[in-house]
């Protein structure tokens, strides 16, 4: 089945399985992407689902983008293997929410060179002075696939789990409400520190220097996302 419209990246959807994690039963959603725009052919992008999301209320979201790294590996340069663990756990919680996983590995720039940006980080540069050395952007991610992905499910409006004001424009561009964001503050700690400052200083993430521990994001209420 396509979910393609005119200028929207194509992609397929495929198929789902059930998904019993520890948190609760979600069903896993399975799409390929295979034309121009996104990222190469073939790219596997995937989306998991719980409760009923397509009755037009706002849905507890998380756009999650692949890092192998925190992901698998449990790596604690970052935050990313505390936030989707921190994002699955809320929506068990409510019982009712979509988590997108998209491959867009290393900010977009691919794991080999994530591993080079790592490297570049040992000698001193800031996770974002990395990808530029390399040639890269900054963030190379690009979020188009959302709103197909979105719209296989019938939803339009999010409650965005994210500290990223980029990550939340990218979705009212795209037209996706976000009636909502959700902090997903989890896991700093002393190899991560100063990355999360940098994400704070210099992509503009939304951060308390507070330490929230995995698995309790903290939720606020505020209708838009702010500037703190
Ligand atoms: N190039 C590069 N990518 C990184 C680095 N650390 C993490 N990533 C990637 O960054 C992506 C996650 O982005 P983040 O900036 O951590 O968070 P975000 O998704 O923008 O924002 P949140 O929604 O608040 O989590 C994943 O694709 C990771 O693989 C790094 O040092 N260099
Ligand atoms: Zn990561």
């Amino acid at each position: 089945m396509s979910a393609t419209p005119a200028n929207e990246p194509l992609l397929d959807y495929v198929t789902s399985c059930a998904l019993p994690t520890p948190w609760a039963q979600f069903t896993l959603h399975a799409f390929v992407e295979h034309g121009p725009g996104f990222g190469p052919a073939g790219k596997e992008h995937l989306a998991m689902v719980l409760g009923d999301i397509g009755d037009g209320e706002p849905v507890l979201a998380r756009v999650h983008s692949e890092c192998l790294t925190g992901d698998v590996l449990f790596s604690q340069r970052c935050d990313c293997g505390a936030q989707l663990e921190g994002a699955l756990q809320r929506i068990a919680q409510e019982g009712r929410g979509i988590l997108l996983y998209l491959r867009q590995e290393g900010r977009g720039i691919g794991l080999v060179n994530k591993i080079r940006a790592y490297r570049l980080q040992e000698a001193g540069a800031d996770t974002v002075e990395a990808n530029l050395q390399l040639g890269f952007h900054a963030d190379a991610r690009n979020y188009e696939l959302c709103r197909p992905m979105l719209a296989q499910f019938g939803v339009k409006s999010l409650r965005l789990m994210t500290n990223n004001p980029r990550k939340i424009d990218a979705m009212t561009r795209l037209g996706i409400q976000v009636a909502e964001r959700v902090p997903l503050l989890v896991n700093r700690n002393a190899f991560n520190n100063s990355y999360l400052n940098t994400k704070q200083a210099k992509l503009g993430h939304m951060m308390s220097p507070a330490s929230v521990p995995v698995g309790e994001p903290v939720v606020v209420t505020a209708a838009a996302p702010d500037a703190s």
